[in-house]
């Protein structure tokens, strides 16, 4: 309902790559010749290289970008545009700030489809579901472009008509690095706060989906924000590091593993920069035998099959009230094994590809020993062949439901990242908040239940960063998002990202004379 008619519809960066409009854009067409790097407002090719990589369609199998990896050389000079257009960005008023951004907001809205459709060829996730994130982008830029305008600090009174104020002030040019499971929500829930706080970005995508970030940068540019003011840079570690120790580089944010938060971490330490991370999880999804049965398996679903399972919020340990154990595994089984999974691009698909072939492989392999640990797979774990030839190659896998499962399992304490739930009875509240919180991770939580003053005992007892109640994995935009332990902190959305993205000054004015102490 976004889309313009025709051609229009499509962005520069896709016209000149595309047989068709978007609108008729179909699985196995789309090819990127055109330079994946960002810098001072237009496609680059970047000035040196770190080594080249592949990008792959994960619905065929086929590769549709070969791209260089930025070296130190292009991640300075795009650092270097980032600090130019920093120094007229923060110029400006927060109002003038929030209008481009809504601009912004708008252009996505606009271009919702294509971008969805680029997001969908590239992650391999359903286009239904690329779409809500996309909404969930722009709705993103539209929150924090509110927020630009009312960013202010305190007035405070000291004796003898003296007084201090305080200032927030934007960081300078930070760096986002993004997981691949969210191409573009990452990129927009990482720089809306940003560039709202005044900052400048440059942005480095996962190097398995490099492209949609593009999209996000030429609408920035679009929107009126000056050249250089969000910047893409594409590669990997190599890429990732020169960024993380770039001395004019204030702040780092990451989406990814835990293993790489804490390299990031240790980085940054090195030229004291604040880092936000958003790392892994392996949450806990509690349902009680008070529940409401059908909102509490379609909870089970949400929170365990979106995105393939690629989520780090997903609710994969779902413990079962004993008494309804049986009636709500089989509806989960029977609702589970309904999903149409298939060319993500069609309307009635609701599960496309895992990202590569190699994550696929380890999916199933956590499939395999969980099955050799004494789990019993009640649907799917195994590898899906849709019907369409041209699907042949792509990393299709069935969504698997494990019973029988113990807390000490591998498929019970690791973090899978595909479609796995694991059902685990338990008898009490007591019971259960123990084992739901034996975990490293701290990322999300959920609990079914109609008795209400339960709800609120238990997720007071979760240590999770974000709790549901009698929902899973909805994200709206207006409620901070981050985790406990080692799943990270800082956070993403909400009023409170501005402290992540901003820094405070205190002045002092003395009104009186100097009391000197000399
Ligand atoms: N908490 C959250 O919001 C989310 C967390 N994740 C987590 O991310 C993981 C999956 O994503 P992956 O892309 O496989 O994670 P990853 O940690 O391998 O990579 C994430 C990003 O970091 C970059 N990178 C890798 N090594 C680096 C280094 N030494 N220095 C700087 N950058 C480096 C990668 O190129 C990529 O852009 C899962 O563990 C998942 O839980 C994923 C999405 C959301
Ligand atoms: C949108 N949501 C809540 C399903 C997931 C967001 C976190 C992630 O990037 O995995």
């Amino acid at each position: 309902m976004f889309l313009r008619a025709g051609q229009a519809a499509v962005s520069p960066l896709l016209r000149s790559l595309l047989p068709s409009p978007v609108a008729t854009m179909s699985t196995g067409t789309f090819v990127v010749s055109q330079p994946l790097n960002y810098r001072g407002g237009t496609r680059v090719e970047p000035a040196d290289a770190s080594g080249t990589e592949k990008a792959f369609e994960p619905a065929t199998g086929r590769v549709i970008a070969t791209f260089t990896c930025s070296g130190e050389k292009e991640v300075n000079l795009a650092v270097q545009n980032a600090k130019a257009a920093f120094k007229i960005w923060s110029q400006k008023s927060g109002m003038e700030r929030c209008r481009i951004l809504l601009e912004a907001a708008r252009i996505i809205r606009e271009r919702r489809d294509e971008i969805a459709t680029v997001e969908c060829i590239n992650n391999g996730k359903s286009i239904f579901e690329a779409r809500l994130d996309i909404d969930t982008s722009w709705q993103c830029l539209e929150y924090f472009a509110g927020l630009a305008a009312s960013m202010a600090g305190e007035h405070i009174q000291l004796p003898g008509g003296s007084f201090g104020y305080t200032r927030r002030e934007p960081l300078g040019v930070c760096v986002g690095i993004g997981a691949w499971n969210y191409p573009f929500q990452i990129a927009s829930w990482k720089s809306a706060p940003a560039l709202a706080c005044g900052n400048a970005m440059v942005f480095k995508p996962s190097p398995f989906t490099p492209v949609s970030a593009l999209l996000l940068a030429e609408i920035y540019t679009e929107a009126g924000v000056p050249p250089g003011l969000f910047n893409v840079v594409q590669g990997g570690a190599a890429t990732g590091q020169f960024l993380c120790q770039h001395h004019d580089v204030a702040k780092v944010s990451f989406t990814g593993s835990v293993p790489t938060g804490m390299k990031i971490m240790e980085m940054a330490s090195k030229g004291v920069k604040p880092v936000t991370l958003e790392l892994g999880g392996k949450s806990p999804l509690i349902i009680f035998s008070d529940c409401d049965m059908n909102n509490a398996v379609k909870g089970a679903l949400m929170a365990n099959f979106l995105t393939q399972g690629q989520v780090c919020c997903n609710g994969t340990r779902v413990f079962v009230q004993k008494e309804i154990l049986d009636k709500f595994t089989e509806e989960v089984v029977k609702q589970t094994q309904r999903i149409k999974i298939g060319d993500p691009l069609l309307e009635d698909t609701r599960m496309g590809p895992l990202i590569n072939r190699p994550h696929l492989e380890r999916v199933l392999g956590f499939v395999k020993v969980a099955k050799e640990q004494g789990a019993k797979v009640l649907c799917g774990g195994d590898i899906y062949v849709p019907e369409d030839p041209k699907l042949k190659d792509g990393y299709y896998m069935r969504p698997c439901v494990l019973t029988n499962c113990r807390d000490d399992m591998t498929c019970v304490k690791e973090e899978i990242f595909g479609p796995v739930m694991s059902i685990l009875p338990f008898d009490t509240e007591a019971e259960v908040l123990e084992r739901a919180n034996d975990t490293t991770f701290g990322l999300a939580a959920g609990v079914f239940t109609r008795d209400i003053q339960r709800a609120h005992r238990v997720v007071a007892e979760l240590q999770a960063g974000t709790c549901f109640i009698n929902n899973y994995n909805v994200s709206p935009v207006e409620l901070p998002f981050g985790g406990y332990k080692k799943s990270g902190f800082g956070r993403e959305n909400g009023r409170v990202t501005i402290e992540y993205y901003s820094q405070l000054k205190t002045v002092c004015v003395e009104m009186g004379d100097v009391e000197s102490a000399f």
